[in-house]
């Protein structure tokens, strides 16, 4: 468990955050000056707040009430920054070692070879940063803070100087890293697609206050909250692989209804979750034929919440949750209310692989 509470004054801006999160990987979400990076250098040991504590676990690095302030080499955190910050002049293996270099005597200690295969940069081991692309290089800067067999990981919009490509070859690693290594992660984000498939725990913040907190899928899911704002809502679907069509398609099995998505990488039985974004879906008061779509959700509306101009209708599907954002001319056309049954369509290739993340399957 993370725990951070923390209350800090400057002049015209007041910071009184108080969270709790689960194993995992938790993003602190929130608009620009909204103080995430205040949290992030509070909990770094950069800023003491007045008053406040911070714990993962057993591990408490602040507590004011006890007179406890660690310094901020002393809090055993893995840092991932935008920038990956290696020594230019060491090779990746020695960038690797310097990580393990300030790992306490006595802790224990990821394996190295389980780090370098985790991240699949054994072939870059001799190489030096110079002769790395941004990928490459984000693998090897969380492989070096694995090493320092860190107790907390902060990761502070890891991914943002990286163009689409880079992203998408880093998200697999961060997934893996969320699911097969018991450190937790608070990571800062504004990125919808990032935010949906890594998030365990979604933390919004609103002028130096935590206004929302919980499970990823019930936060995005959440008319009243959306922490990307009303063009980038969207909706989390945790489903799993049927079956792969020749055709490209693969087949997920929603909570008994199909799902068809341009062709995904998992095996048949392995979980995903899929971002279904609010734009990208269609009402239907009945089951519509002869369309060319192939994703037809059943489900009962719950909610309606009008946002910047459209309405945001949430729908409670045998697949879970889904958003869809209509006009509000449309919401009166179908006399849209809570209680109505309504059928969700989503058309195959407006999932992008962006998208779609992988699940660890359950111990
Ligand atoms: N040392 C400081 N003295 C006074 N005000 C500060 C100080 N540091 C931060 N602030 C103020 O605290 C508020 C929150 O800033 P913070 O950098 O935490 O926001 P943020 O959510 O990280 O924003 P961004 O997404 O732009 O990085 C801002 O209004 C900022 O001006």
């Amino acid at each position: 468990m993370l725990s951070v509470d923390l209350h800090h004054a400057f002049a015209g801006f007041t910071l009184d955050a108080r969270f709790e999160a689960p194993p995992g990987l938790t993003v602190l979400f929130g608009a620009s000056g909204s103080g995430k990076t205040t949290v992030i250098n509070a909990v770094a040991g950069l800023l003491m707040p007045d008053r406040g504590r911070i714990a993962a676990g057993d591990w408490v690095l602040l507590d004011t009430e006890r007179k406890l302030r660690l310094k901020p080499h002393q809090r055993r955190l893995g840092y991932i920054f935008q920038d990956a910050r290696l020594f230019p002049h060491l090779t990746v293996k020695q960038n690797l070692n310097y990580g393990a270099w300030f790992a306490p005597k006595d802790a224990p200690r990821e394996d190295m070879g389980r780090v370098v295969e985790l991240l699949g940069i054994g072939p870059l081991l001799d190489r030096r940063p110079g002769a790395l692309s941004g990928g490459e290089k984000q693998r090897v800067a969380i492989g070096r803070a694995l090493l320092s067999a860190p107790k907390l990981i902060l990761a502070d919009e890891p991914l943002s100087a990286l163009d689409e490509t880079r992203k998408a070859e880093i998200l697999p690693y961060f997934e893996r890293l969320r699911d097969e290594v018991a450190v937790p992660i608070l990571y800062v984000s504004h990125s919808a697609s990032e935010v949906a498939r890594l998030a365990t725990t979604i933390v919004v913040m609103e002028g130096g206050k935590v206004v929302r907190q919980g499970a990823a899928a019930k936060v995005l899911g959440d008319p009243d909250v959306l922490p990307m704002g009303a063009r980038e809502a969207g909706a989390v679907l945790t489903v799993s692989v049927k079956t792969h069509h020749a055709d490209g398609l693969t087949e997920l099995d929603a909570g008994g209804a199909p799902l068809f998505l341009p062709q995904i990488a998992q095996a048949p039985g392995q979980k995903v979750r899929v971002r279904i974004a609010a734009h990208d879906v269609i009402l239907s008061r009945s089951r519509p034929e002869g369309l060319s779509a192939l994703n037809i959700l059943s489900g009962v509306v719950q909610q309606m919440q009008p946002h910047e101009g459209a309405v945001i209708v949430a729908i409670d599907t045998q697949a879970g949750r889904v958003l869809a954002r209509i006009t509000g001319r449309s919401a009166q056309a179908l006399d849209l209310a809570p209680g109505v049954a309504i059928h969700a369509i989503v058309k195959t290739v407006a999932v992008a692989s962006s998208d779609i993340g992988a699940v660890a399957a359950p111990a």
